[in-house]
């Protein structure tokens, strides 16, 4: 049976981003049923080699790329800097648009039925690749992501607040749900990878232990955790309810500064996130202000509610020899 595209109204869109938009669009309804498939699909989940970054690809990492790549041809795009491949790739050298792209985000969790996504980056292109995406994250015209959840989603900013569109899949249309999403500070639910909490800086353990200790340590009230190993997916559930996520540097080879890469994840997801009212960093320094040194750098993330965010960067400011359990009893953080 033929399927009609996707499709996204014009209305809230820039004119000039409009065609790639909507070209990743009608790629996000492609992706959005091939996932629902499954195995049904084929072994979307099977490995095929690895990427630049040493992460192994699977077979859907390397379809949605190449579905991308072709899908944003005559679409205003001069340059396509993907995770999936090692240097960017020239489009169309009348376009005046550079795209950033992790095209299937959380891709450990294709074969097991959880929430996926792809995620994207937007800036005005400059005549060279590279100093196209090697610049400050906040210069970014756009950001966005698709989500291939229970819904289909497509979260978005052009600067002015962040758009949420959920795929209808009848009609085949992403529908604007809500155009102002706002973070809330309300939720008390962190989300970190704890099986590395032995190799973590002495902040970010600090941090973690006293949210552990619930109503029994500093912060006095109990946490939740929840850890998804979906970017994506972590993402939608902070713009929706609030939270933080952390992914630090740490002490493992290769991971001395986290795990997510700068161009493709980081800077797109902190324009979201600041977008919607809540606060992206290092653990330290506001991740907007940064600049990657090289196309899949890594960079730590943590990114959330604002005044959870701020009390990471807060640990990271006290004397070295500070420990948690002073916290307590010199009432430091107690609000
Ligand atoms: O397996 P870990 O170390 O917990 O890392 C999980 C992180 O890795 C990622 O899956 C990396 O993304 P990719 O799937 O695009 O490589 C993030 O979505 C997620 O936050
Ligand atoms: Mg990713
Ligand atoms: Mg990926």
């Amino acid at each position: 049976m033929t399927q009609k595209n996707c499709l996204i109204s014009a209305e809230r869109v820039p004119a000039p981003l409009y065609p790639a938009i909507a070209a990743m669009c009608r790629v996000a309804g492609d992706l959005s049923r091939t996932i629902a498939m499954g195995p049904l699909a084929g072994a979307l989940g099977a490995s095929v080699g690895s990427n630049i970054g040493g992460d192994t690809q699977k077979a859907l990492d390397v379809e949605a790329d190449d579905a991308f790549a072709a899908a944003l041809k005559r679409t205003g795009i001069r340059w396509y800097a993907s995770e999936e491949q090692d240097d960017p790739v020239e489009i169309d050298p009348d376009g005046t648009l550079a795209l950033a792209i992790d095209p299937l985000d959380g891709s450990s969790n294709i074969d097991v039925n959880v929430s996926i996504g792809t995620i994207f980056s937007m800036f005005e292109a400059k005549p060279e690749a590279e100093a196209s995406f090697l610049r400050p994250a906040s210069e970014q015209i756009a950001a966005g992501y698709f989500i291939f959840g229970p819904q289909t989603a497509l979260i978005m900013t052009f600067g002015s607040g962040v758009l949420h569109y959920v795929l209808d899949p009848v009609e085949r249309v992403f529908t604007l749900v809500n155009d102002r999403l706002i973070i809330s500070s309300q939720a008390s639910e962190f989300a970190i990878n704890a099986s590395n909490y032995r190799h973590w800086s002495k902040p970010i353990r600090a941090y973690i232990d006293d949210c552990l200790a619930g109503d029994q340590g500093p912060r006095e009230k109990n946490f939740n955790m929840r850890w998804v190993a979906s970017l994506v997916a972590e993402t939608h559930r902070i713009l929706s309810r609030g939270g933080i996520f952390l992914y630090p540097g740490d002490g493992r080879p290769g991971y001395e500064r986290g795990r997510l890469r700068m161009v493709y994840e980081c800077a797109p997801i902190a324009f979201l996130v600041e977008q919607a009212g809540g606060r992206a960093t290092t653990g330290t320094d506001r991740i907007l202000d940064q600049t990657a040194g090289s196309l899949h750098a890594r960079i730590p993330f943590v990114f959330g509610s604002t005044d959870k965010v701020d009390r990471v960067v807060a640990y990271h400011d006290l004397p070295d020899q500070e420990v948690s359990a002073l916290f307590g009893t010199r009432g430091l953080f107690r609000a």
